[in-house]
């Protein structure tokens, strides 16, 4: 039997409204102290996308993720997180933000449990509890990062880079669509980097879109899609990968200064948002 051809006049069949994209800044400036930190940029990352932001030291690359995030305000220009401007978004739980290392420091009693179901709270707003299913995303996040043993320990007896990592589980533990981590493997060893990549690889397999800060990309760098480097506030390149993996992307960059601002990894929280 042969289709007939629609009749004349028939309305065409709607098409899908293209998704937007999940980040979206054009023309973005952010002063802080007074001072310009990002003086015009424009970047939109599509979903899907595995985008590294790369640049020297001070060039802007947490403030601008911050920026995106809503975390700090813009001078001038727009910013869009899934076509809406951070004031109106709600859907927190679709992202999970890894801040830039900080120390949890000793005065956390927390378990490194109790911070990696941490991450599960936007989720849980949005979608009901399912205690089950949290267990098992918290247990699974803690096993991609090689944690579970410490599972029970006040996360205050961590190393820096162990603290890193259950940073990174909280992000994790989310099921978020978008991952967004700032310098997520600073003071994290090699083996833990290859441990995480491999995780990265499997979130990228399902189609999330990943930003990352990052100064050495390692195991990381053949995820990448993209690469986006600042320089003194200004986008400077943004294009595909070099060739070069694991390069040192930027001769002016120092790794694993501590910031002291974000508080913990994982999907946005009221509190994260300030
Ligand atoms: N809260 C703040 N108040 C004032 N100035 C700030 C603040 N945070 C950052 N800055 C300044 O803004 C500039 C950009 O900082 P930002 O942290 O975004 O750079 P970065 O590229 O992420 O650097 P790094 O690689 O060292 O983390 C720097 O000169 C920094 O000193």
């Amino acid at each position: 039997m042969t289709r007939s051809a629609p009749a004349a006049g028939a309305a065409d069949p709607p098409r899908p409204a293209a998704a937007p994209p999940a980040f979206a800044m054009t023309g973005g400036q952010v002063a802080l102290d007074g001072r310009p930190v990002l003086r015009g940029v424009d970047l939109h990352v599509a979903a899907g996308e595995v985008v590294a932001v790369l640049g020297a030291n001070g060039s802007g690359k947490s403030t601008l993720i911050r920026a995106l995030l809503g975390l700090v305000p813009l001078a001038a220009g727009t910013t869009e997180l899934y076509g809406l401007p951070p004031a109106r978004f709600r859907d927190w739980w679709r992202i999970g933000y890894v801040p830039q290392r900080l120390s949890i420091g000793g005065g956390v009693p927390a378990t490194v449990r109790e911070v990696v179901a941490s991450g599960r709270v936007a989720r849980r707003r949005r979608l009901g509890r399912d205690r089950a299913a949290d267990r098992a995303a918290v247990a699974r996040a803690l096993d991609a990062v090689d944690l579970g043993a410490r599972a029970g320990d006040p996360v205050g007896l961590l190393s820096g880079g162990q603290q890193q990592r259950v940073l990174i589980a909280r992000a994790l533990a989310g099921e978020p669509e978008t991952f967004v981590m700032d310098e997520p493997t600073a003071g994290v060893d090699a083996g833990s980097q290859r441990h995480l990549a491999g995780t990265l690889e499997t979130l990228v397999g399902q189609g999330r879109t990943v930003l990352l800060v990052a100064h050495e990309l390692g195991p990381m760098a053949p995820l990448i899609t993209r690469v986006v480097e600042l320089r003194d506030g200004l986008v400077a390149r943004d294009g595909a990968p070099d060739g070069a993996p694991g390069c040192h992307p930027h001769p002016g960059h120092e790794q694993g200064r501590p910031h002291a601002y974000g508080v913990a990894g994982g999907p946005l929280t009221p509190e994260d948002r300030g």
